[in-house]
């Protein structure tokens, strides 16, 4: 953007008023011209007379050029009078001069003109006393011209601050010392609901619920802390009749010199956090092979294999112990499959009743019952198409499913539920098991033709106890994936925890390893983590109640009651059942303590 220059056009009210007290004052006409020679304005009767350009070889023009001094210039024995082109009607008898300059610039000029021989002679006679008064004058004019510029200047500045928090996805409001609006942002309108005529001048204790305790916090922090507080991620309740909205806040006081001069408070709805929370999460939790943790020969061998069958077509059985990370090799499978930009449709055939596995997975046509959906419903195979389907506990599908998916597997195609007719779809197949499923076909439970469709490239993932030089790097990668959740930095585990870790058998394993550094991350108190910290199954069959007070978490209560449920009753579904929960319910808290 182009800078705006100085110019006395843009105080052109003061030019006049100071030629008019110049004038008045000195008695003595005044004229004040521009850098390209115009004449801004002449005081007296000669204003209508005098031509608005001053011409080139003018003692005017060398003033402006920086050529001539301020001394009076006789027409009558100036020899810069005497050549000038305008001197024939040149009405002026003599002149004093004071250029208007601005770091070295000169921006115009004011000149006392003599119009008779009166005011000629006064000129010659107080030449020095006038050429300060102008002197003076001519600053004015120059810290006019300054300040006009800077107004100029910080009234752009606003209009592109302006625009730039306008163009900011946050809700902003600026308040002064008192905590009343000030600014607010196009989108804080839209968040709140609210015009900013509305919300001018108002503090924001009008706006937001509570705000009070938000100020109360904020002194407290301020009073403890020379730099003055500063909030971050504050829940906000904005008042909106008798609904609320909810945001998350980061407050910012303005201060200069030490003094508080007002605030900017930033927020956004607090759904959106949670959901980028949770995108940001998903996205920094998997990347594909690289992302799959552990330097143990057998680990990497089996990242080799899923490599080089990523690159083909044809479909994998993952075979491996609960939490050993077999979601993950089939995700990191399709991320470095031909397929990669397709979806990746991942189904867990344990968790859904059996009743609606069939339609999850195949879909149906539109009025194929009575209850359901009328448009009919897409299956997981047909929004996989072109991409991967991830079957997750395979040794769960019941029988008749599995001959639909020897079909799919044989010819290509599927039936929904309801239709007569087949549909061909090209999705590739993963399927993952943690359960021994030559067992399930000796017991009729597996077909073993599917078996043997499923099984054209076997990835066995080892368990944990089987490379144990992985364990302590996995522990440190959860540590440090932990530690921001929980405002707990820098924590490292002491040389007897290692040991600990590294001789426990790990039955959950990664699973299980990820959830005791959390739990050990929760309770530790100081910057190692002491064996004393770990769960009490990992230290040992008798373990010490690391509180001494017989106070367990939450988490770990949860977990009891889960095995003594599933000990008694020796099923899920009953287990579930008895604890008052559904079955993908005790499934997913299963998963989560690595309870096989
Ligand atoms: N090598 C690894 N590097 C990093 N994280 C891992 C690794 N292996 C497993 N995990 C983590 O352990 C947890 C369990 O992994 P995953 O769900 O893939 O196991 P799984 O074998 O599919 O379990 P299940 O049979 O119970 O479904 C996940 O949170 C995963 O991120």
């Amino acid at each position: 953007m182009e800078e705006k220059k100085l110019k006395l056009q843009s105080i052109k009210d003061t030019v006049e008023q100071i030629a008019e007290v110049i004038a008045m004052v000195l008695g003595i006409e005044v004229s004040i011209i521009d850098q390209r020679g115009e004449r801004l304005y002449v005081t007296g009767s000669y204003k209508d007379t005098i031509e608005g350009y001053v011409s080139l070889d003018s003692v005017f023009s060398e003033v402006l050029e920086g050529k001539k001094d301020q001394a009076v210039t006789d027409k009558l024995q100036s020899m810069t009078c005497r050549d000038c082109s305008y001197r024939d009607q040149c009405l002026e008898l003599a002149n004093l001069c004071a250029p208007i300059s601005v770091d070295g610039e000169i921006l115009g000029l004011i000149s006392l003109i003599a119009f008779d021989d009166d005011q000629r002679q006064r000129l010659v006679d107080n030449q020095e006393a006038y050429r300060k008064f102008i002197d003076k004058m001519a600053n004015f004019l120059e810290s006019k011209m300054i300040e006009e510029h800077s107004k100029h200047q910080i009234s752009i500045q606003k209009v592109q601050l302006e625009a730039i928090l306008n163009g900011v996805d946050e809700g902003i409001i600026s308040v002064n010392a008192k905590g009343e609006i000030l600014f607010i942002n196009e989108n804080a309108e839209k968040l709140l609901g609210k015009s900013e005529k509305g919300l001018q001048g108002k503090p924001l204790s009008e706006v937001f619920r509570h705000f009070e305790r938000i100020e109360k916090a904020l002194k407290d922090i301020t009073s403890n802390n020379k730099k003055g507080g500063r909030l971050i991620s504050k829940p906000l309740a904005a008042k909106n009749g008798k609904d609320a909205r909810f945001f998350l806040g980061n407050y910012n006081p303005v201060r200069k010199e030490g003094t508080d001069i007002g605030g900017i408070l930033s927020f956004r709805p607090y759904k959106d956090i949670y959901q980028m929370a949770q995108e940001v999460h998903r996205e920094e939790a998997f990347v594909g092979f690289d992302s799959i943790v552990g330097e143990s020969k057998i680990l990497q061998e089996t990242i080799k294999i899923g490599k080089a069958a990523a690159k083909q077509n044809s479909t994998v059985l993952i075979q491996g112990e609960s939490g050993t990370g077999k979601e993950m090799f089939a995700k990191a499978l399709h991320l470095a499959s031909p397929r990669r930009e397709k979806n990746y449709i991942p189904i867990n055939c344990g968790s859904i009743p059996e009743t609606l596995l069939e339609s999850e997975l195949f879909g149906y046509e539109p009025g194929a019952f009575t209850d359901a959906n009328k448009k009919g419903k897409k299956g997981k195979f047909l929004l996989a198409h072109e991409g991967t389907i991830f079957l997750d506990e395979i040794g769960d599908m019941p029988l008749n499913l599995q001959v639909k998916l020897l079909r799919f597997l044989e010819d290509g195609v599927i039936e929904p539920l309801g239709s007569i007719k087949s549909k061909y779809v090209d999705v590739r197949v993963i399927a993952a098991t943690n359960q021994n499923l030559e067992e399930l076909m000796e017991q009729k439970l597996f077909r073993e033709d599917l078996f043997y469709r499923l099984n054209v490239v076997p990835l066995r993932i080892p368990p944990l106890r089987e490379r144990r030089e992985d364990i302590e790097i996995l522990a440190e990668v959860f540590l440090r994936r932990y530690e921001e959740r929980f405002e707990k930095e820098g924590k490292h585990l002491s040389l007897e925890a290692k040991k600990v870790l590294k001789e426990y058998s790990w039955p959950g394993n990664v699973r299980e390893l990820e959830n005791c550094m959390e739990y050990a991350l929760n309770v530790s108190k100081n910057r190692m983590i002491h064996k004393e910290d770990l769960q009490q199954r990992i230290l040992g069959d008798n373990p010490k109640d690391p509180e001494g007070d017989g106070i367990l978490s939450l988490d770990s209560m949860e977990e009891k009651m889960i095995k003594k449920a599933l000990g008694h009753y020796k099923n899920t579904k009953a287990a579930a059942e008895a604890l008052g929960i559904g079955q993908a319910t005790i499934y997913r808290k299963m998963k989560k303590y690595g309870i096989t």
